[in-house]
């Protein structure tokens, strides 16, 4: 069923605000992204109907293969062949230089296939062919203008531009396949052939461009893309690296490369290489990962090849604090001055001693921790050799690395911006259930969380009551002695320091103060007789006096929840006293009650019975269940097709593995430098945080949204998120969307920009627009720092529905970011946009 040639564009209109014009087809930005509200889009295909094709967003792609280090294969067809270009080609283009028309790329074309022959010879006999390399920059300059026909930027040809891989050059849609040909090699010009690739384009090796599959269709480009990542001009040449402080030789690389377990992604550059123990890492710095060892490399391991300073050596190198840490986790004893010698198996002796002590990669927490810092950690594939060595052989190199990468996903924000949502929501999605021990845990924390609320409430009772029986005792008294005019405002001369203790600040009216003065001296019994909606009988009276006595001295948690069955009767009748339950509607006067008390404190009896077990909505809803000040993490997996997925376990042995995923929530940014390598950053803001106070450590008040823009800005400018893709999950949008009705933008001061636009529209909600607005703030913040785009997204974490998708979205992105490397160029992504899009 062919879709309304227009389709996307009606779509599009709907979401866009009314006379926004639409963007070009090239402009379009899939970075934000948010729950569409209306019919599918996609029709669910009925089971008898073949012909039509499954939805594309329920189909990821699977990942594509380890890009390098290249496979044994093509280490075979090396040295068999030294011609560069006519080894692998992937389709021959034939090409009649005398039709000047473009190639029919806008429409209809894609999936064509182009014959354009020999484009060599006839791109060179082309008058405009020697500019092909002109102007270039070795250091991937970009040439102002086509590189051929020398049109410059700005028109609608020029948009959809293609670079050459070697020089820089950048041709417009017209002239790519005249400049590059047949592509033997990947995107580059013709006289580009055979010479090795600039660097700074190696992560853009085989990343398929909008541009190609338009020119040429998506089957030619795969197998462009394919030599471009596999041929020999664009491989890492030997002298390239360096391990031990010597460049390797053309066996030593093929060595490196072809071994069980190599290095990942090799690149140019410095690397040290401890051959007994399998550690490899990046010159100056900890290791980063453990290949196979007693490979012949390189030079010989210096002391100070990880610019160690810790006096613990291992195998001869001074060891990095972050080593050490780890040690100290695997309880080895790290005197300074201490030798070891570790073996690729993980066990460890002190030199000389021969004798055994221990293996530091027993412990299940010491791999999580190396994991989680992106540290080496024994690979499965490298201790299933050991056990198995003939099951692997067969097994390509790049399939395995495939299998046992695990994609970490990194979560972060303020306290109370859905972070710890978002996990627990993941948890009961991908990952396995609670344990019973988890469960006792939790129940215990609601518990005691549950009482803490209530004492809150006592707190800001006895707090209301004094204030209001002093008001009205204040404008008897002023009645009484005739005092001209109405009586002031009490309120205004004192500040409450806390409940118990009311100070007199300011004293502007004479009278007043000599009020004042009067009720603080002469007793409270002035008012001690009068009543009013927040007093409560002498029974409550005495519970709220106990209760604020424990929480004062810091002893409720020594008596709750221990004590919780014992006192629930009086507990219900104190949540149900009307005086609390006027407190409770003052509740935003209390900031250190959350808007969930109450649906705990509806059960009170039920929740503090010995037989209470909490419910998924429980634990959702409970605060502190994941640890405030640390880290916490899940593994799991999830398929293409459903939202629920399983646990990776022993029966998906036989199936094609599904990519794993671990999201680690971290909860203090003292840790954060520790995180590089994550493959995506989520990054969670509540939109509510524009109409909300945050106090930072040193006591300060500020707005939680421009706090929460600091954090931001902090968390991007850090170096080890270099090559990490951000998505801004933006939290809240149920409540949101209701404030900002009431509450305008402008009261946070960097949002008082939003001008929104007066309609009616579904999609054009001021919540919606204001949404909009605010993750363009972001972005723009982002960009400003990194040069790169950040991916927005809204989120309702109480749904799961909701949470699913976001999380598919960041796969999307990372499969985008593997494919495309939006980020990194993102000054041009509009032809860098992923071909599943
Ligand atoms: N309405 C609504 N509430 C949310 C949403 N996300 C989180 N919350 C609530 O906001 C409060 C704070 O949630 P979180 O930020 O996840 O909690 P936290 O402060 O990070 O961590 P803990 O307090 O330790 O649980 C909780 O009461 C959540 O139920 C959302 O999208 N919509
Ligand atoms: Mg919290």
């Amino acid at each position: 069923m062919a879709a309304p040639p227009n389709s996307w564009e009606e779509l599009l209109r709907k979401m866009l605000p009314e006379g926004a014009p639409l963007p070009d087809e090239d402009q379009l930005d899939y970075s934000i992204s948010f729950d569409y509200v209306g019919p599918s889009p996609f029709f669910k295909p009925p089971d008898a109907n073949p012909a039509i094709p499954k939805s594309r967003f329920t189909a990821f792609p699977k990942r594509a293969p380890s890009l390098t280090p290249r496979n044994p294969s093509w280490i075979k067809s090396r040295s068999s062949s030294d011609t560069t270009s006519s080894e692998i080609r992937p389709f021959s283009l034939t090409f009649d230089d005398g039709i000047e028309s473009e190639p029919e790329s806008e429409s209809g074309n894609t999936g064509d296939h182009h014959e354009f022959g020999d484009s060599n010879s006839n791109s060179n006999s082309n008058s405009n062919s020697t500019v092909i390399c002109e102007g270039e920059g070795e250091g991937g300059v970009r040439v102002m203008g086509c590189g051929r026909c020398g049109k410059k930027g700005g028109n609608e040809v020029w948009r959809g531009r293609e670079r050459c891989i070697v020089c820089g050059a950048e041709y417009c849609k017209k002239c790519v396949l005249r400049a590059m040909g047949a592509m033997p090699e990947g995107r580059k010009c013709v006289g580009c052939i055979g010479r090795p690739i600039n660097e700074a384009n190696r992560r853009r090796l085989g990343k398929v461009s909008k541009v190609l599959v338009k020119l040429c269709g998506r089957v030619e480009v795969r197998a462009i893309m394919q030599v471009e990542r596999e041929c020999r001009a664009n491989q890492v040449r030997p002298e390239q690296v360096v391990v031990n402080g010597k460049e390797l030789r053309e066996e030593e690389l093929d060595e490196l490369l072809g071994c069980l377990v190599p290095p990942r992604d090799l690149r140019p550059g410095r690397y040290w290489y401890d051959k007994d123990s399998g550690l490899w890492g990046k010159e100056g710095a900890k290791p980063e990962r453990i290949i196979s060892s007693k490979l012949n490399l390189g030079g010989k391991l210096q002391t100070g090849a990880s610019n160690g300073d810790t006096r613990v050596y291992m195998n001869g190198r001074e060891i990095t604090r972050v080593e050490l840490r780890v040690l100290k986790l695997a309880k080895v004893q790290c005197l300074p001055d201490t030798h070891f010698w570790l073996y690729d198996d993980g066990s460890y002796e002190e030199e000389g001693q021969n004798n055994i002590k221990g293996n530091i990669w027993e412990k299940a927490s010491v791999r999580f921790i190396c994991s989680l810092f992106s540290m080496a950690v024994p690979s499965e594939r490298a201790q299933r050799t050991k056990e198995e060595p003939s099951s692997l052989s067969a097994r390509s190199v790049s399939k395995n690395l495939e299998e046992h990468k695990v994609q970490k996903l990194l979560l972060l924000g303020l306290d109370g911006s859905g972070t710890s949502t978002i996990f627990k929501q993941a948890k009961f999605i991908y990952a396995n259930k609670y344990t019973p021990e988890e469960l006792l845990n939790i129940k215990l924390i609601i518990q005691s969380k549950m009482y803490r609320y209530l004492g809150t409430l006592l707190e800001g009772r006895e707090h209301f009551q004094e204030e209001t029986l002093m008001k009205d005792t204040c404008s008897d008294l002023a009645a009484d002695r005739s005092v001209p005019g109405s009586c002031p405002d009490f309120t205004d001369y004192f500040v409450s320091i806390s409940p118990r203790e009311t100070r007199v600040t300011q004293s502007k009216h004479p009278v007043a103060y000599g009020f004042l003065v009067l009720i603080l001296s002469g007793e409270t019994e002035c008012y001690g007789s009068r009543k009013c909606v927040y007093s409560v009988n002498q029974k409550i009276s005495n519970f709220c006096d106990w209760l604020l006595d424990l929480m004062a001295s810091g002893d409720i948690d020594t008596v709750f929840p221990a004590a919780a069955c014992e006192h629930a009767p009086v507990a219900d009748e104190i949540w149900k006293d009307p005086a609390i339950q006027e407190t409770y509607k003052r509740r935003e006067e209390l900031p250190s009650l959350p808007d969930v008390a109450a649906y705990f404190l509806d059960r009170v009896m039920e929740i503090s019975s010995s037989e209470y077990e909490p419910s998924e909505n429980d634990i959702l809803f409970a605060e502190g269940v994941t640890p405030t000040n640390g880290i916490a993490h899940i593994e799991f997996s999830f398929g293409d097709d459903s939202a629920v997925s399983e646990l990776y376990n022993e029966d998906s042995k036989n199936q094609q593995p599904l990519p794993k995923y671990e999201l680690i929530l971290l909860s203090s940014p003292k840790w954060l430098d520790m995180f590089e390598g994550m493959s995506t950053g989520l990054l969670c803001v509540s939109l509510t945080d524009y109409n909300r106070q945050w106090t930072d450590s040193c006591g300060l008040q500020q707005n939680k949204m421009v706090a929460s823009r600091d954090f931001f800005e902090s968390v991007a400018k850090r170096s080890c998120f270099e090559y990490t893709p951000f998505l801004l999950l933006m939290t809240k949008y149920d409540v949101f969307k209701d404030e900002i009705e009431q509450v305008p933008l402008s009261v946070c001061e960097w949002l008082k920009d939003f001008n929104p636009l007066k309609t009616h529209g579904k999609n054009t909600s001021l919540g919606h627009q204001a949404f909009h607005y605010i993750g363009a703030r972001f972005k723009e913040l982002y960009a400003s720092i990194t040069g790169r785009k950040l991916y927005v997204r809204q989120v309702n974490g109480s749904e799961q529905q909701s949470v699913d998708e976001a999380f598919r979205y960041a796969r999307e992105i990372m499969e985008w970011e593997e494919h495309n490397i939006g980020g990194i160029y993102a000054m041009s992504d509009d032809d860098l946009l992923s071909e599943e899009l």
